[in-house]
């Protein structure tokens, strides 16, 4: 399927974002004139461009607001279209975006609508141009898709057709099944945008908070899926009006943007067995494998992670990488890297087919990993997430595979040795990397989306995603920390069966903890009536609690060490959450603590 996005997705001149969208790999732009209206280039040499970077202009976006009006205006309106054919002509393209009128209509009637389009259609015939009508979610008169087609029908011209968009089928709820009632030769474009599930008004909803697919909560695969089985061959473009693609390097945003095309396609292949448009069978992770955290010098988290029970499980045979695990938390230190600072710089999961997981994610677009490896080494397929984080993918347990590279270990269940499992890992983005990291998640770990938070933290509201298997065994906890947040910490937590005695055991190890405030314990008691001597041990060991209909959830936090902090849980009975009420409280703790 062949690919476009319209430039007014992106930021910058117009002749950096077309630069930008064949660098990414579209085949096509749309272009709004008010980006070209603000170029010196003239439409000759921008036309030039396109065909040097290989770009087709597949739509120009001229002018709104023509029919449905009075006799008077709409001879006015015909001028400045016959103007606009002669820009389109020297732009060498032929498809017109026209808009449903949202300002200037006097007239409701369909009939009057398909006479003036009829008009408009007629003249641009002379120039070779196709009208593609598009029913805006906030028409004054033509809001609904159906009511285009039914113009578009009543006009009766060879080139007048339909433009949709999801963005106005979708977020005023009407039934996309109706698309496929469309004759496919009048299907003459698609601009697909995603957005999230906002109850506002649709056209500050449209304008602002639009996202590329996958990152919303719209059902693109199922809109997309009518559209193709109703005979649309055109173009896939994207028409994303957002505030933060707006503002954000035009380079990397136009490969987001690209990635989110070949996820949607890919998807959309899948929901209806459609095998030769198929990249290879998603891979949701079965389980953490391990953590990498790298860094110059990570003495201090051997000893953070000796403290908290964690066994020491080797140094690797042919690196400074050095392994310490809670039974099969496995966290792995490498100090190869030169670049300065503590940080979690991978995450390893395990898969089904690893090959397979990692084939998706590069024809998505992520960058391989490039990392060092040696002979003899377990290989394991990898790219790197848009942050640059590692992401590492095994078809076997780390006992069947690379666990055997480290050497000198202890056994991990001797006595004393913390037993647990990575529960989930804790990843703060910047404000303009949060939507790129949701898709990601999605489209390269097959992981879903759940309900997103916002919870109040000293600098400022963050808002919390997380992203999940099904299952739970793999959780991605994301933060949009407030741009004046100094840090992007990231913490792995690890569960454990008894987080009271690993609390406990860790701070006879001389381990302390975030210091929780007494009226944090004053307040839980007055929630939950919790057991004197729970609470007891809560206040004595720093602990944190939340409780649910359907469990309870035990937990604390470690210091931080450069950009990382470990958090030890325990799940009681089947909580699911992250004690998210005490969210402020660490936040809090944690920025009066310096950190
Ligand atoms: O917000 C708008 O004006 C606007 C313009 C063109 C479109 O294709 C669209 O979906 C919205
Ligand atoms: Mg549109």
């Amino acid at each position: 399927m062949r690919t476009s996005i319209a430039t007014v997705c992106l930021s910058g001149g117009l002749v950096e974002k077309l630069h930008a969208c064949a660098a990414a790999g579209f085949d096509g732009v749309e272009i709004m004139d008010s980006d070209l209206v603000a170029a010196y280039e003239s439409p000759e040499e921008i036309r030039a461009l396109c065909a040097r970077l290989g770009l087709r202009i597949d739509l120009f976006q001229p002018f709104r607001d023509f029919e449905g009006v009075d006799e008077l205006t709409l001879l006015e309106n015909l001028r400045r279209a016959r103007a606009k054919f002669e820009v389109m002509q020297r732009l060498g393209t032929n498809m017109m975006l026209l808009c449903s009128n949202v300002a200037t209509a006097t007239v409701a009637e369909p009939e009057v609508a398909a006479e003036q389009l009829g008009r408009l259609a007629d003249l641009a015939a002379e120039y070779g141009i196709s009208i593609a009508y598009e029913a805006l979610a906030w028409g004054k008169y033509v809001s609904d898709y159906r009511d285009a087609w039914r113009i578009v029908e009543l006009a009766d011209r060879a080139n007048l057709g339909i433009c949709l968009d999801s963005f106005h089928v979708l977020s005023r709820g009407h039934d996309p099944s109706g698309i496929e009632a469309i004759e496919p030769d009048k299907l003459f474009f698609l601009q697909l945008a995603d957005a999230p599930a906002f109850d506002m008004d649709v056209l500050s909803w449209s304008r602002h908070h639009r996202l590329f697919p996958g990152e919303g909560s719209f059902d693109l695969t199922g809109f997309l899926s009518h559209v193709l089985l109703a005979g649309y061959r055109g173009p896939l473009s994207l028409e994303v009006f957002n505030d933060t693609f707006r503002q954000t390097d035009v380079q990397r945003t136009a490969a987001h943007a690209l990635r989110s095309l070949r996820w949607l396609s890919d998807r959309t292949a899948a929901r209806n067995g459609w095998e030769d448009l198929q990249i290879a069978v998603p891979q949701p992770p079965r389980a953490f494998d391990f953590v990498e955290i790298a860094g110059e010098d990570l003495a201090p988290v051997e000893d953070l992670l000796n403290k908290l029970g964690f066994s020491f499980g080797g140094g690797h045979r042919s690196k400074p990488v050095r392994l310490w695990r809670a039974g099969d938390a496995h966290v792995i230190l490498n100090e190869q890297h030169r670049a300065p600072g503590t940080r979690l710089a991978g995450v390893g999961f395990v898969v089904e087919d690893a090959a397979a997981a990692a084939k998706r994610a590069l024809a998505i677009g992520a960058p391989p990993a490039f990392r060092r490896t040696y002979e003899g080494e377990y290989p394991l397929p990898a790219v790197s997430a848009p942050d640059g984080t590692g992401v590492y993918w095994n078809s076997q347990s780390a006992a069947d595979s690379w666990l055997v590279e480290f050497q000198g270990g202890e056994s991990p269940t001797a006595q004393g040795n913390l037993q647990g499992v990575i529960d989930h890992i804790n990843l703060a983005y910047p404000w303009q990397e949060f939507d790129e990291a949701v898709l990601f998640n999605t489209s390269a770990l097959a992981l879903d989306a759940a309900p997103s938070a916002d919870l109040p933290g000293p600098r400022g509201l963050v808002r919390s995603q997380v992203m999940r298997t099904a299952d739970g065994a793999v959780r991605l906890a994301m933060n949009l920390a407030p741009p004046t947040a100094p840090l992007q910490p990231r913490h792995v937590a690890v569960r454990v069966s008894d987080a009271i005695a690993t609390a406990r055991q860790a701070k006879g190890r001389g381990l302390s903890f975030l210091p929780i405030p007494a009226n944090y314990y004053d307040d839980l008691d007055a929630r939950f009536g919790l057991d004197p001597e729970l609470i007891a041990d809560l206040r004595a060991l720093d602990l944190l609690y939340d409780r649910d209909e359907s469990g309870a959830f035990i937990h604390f936090y470690t210091p931080m060490i450069g950009d990382v902090f470990f958090e030890i849980v325990e799940r009681v009975g089947d909580y699911d959450g992250y004690g998210a009420a005490n969210a402020p409280v660490r936040l809090a703790v944690q920025r009066s603590d310096g950190q």
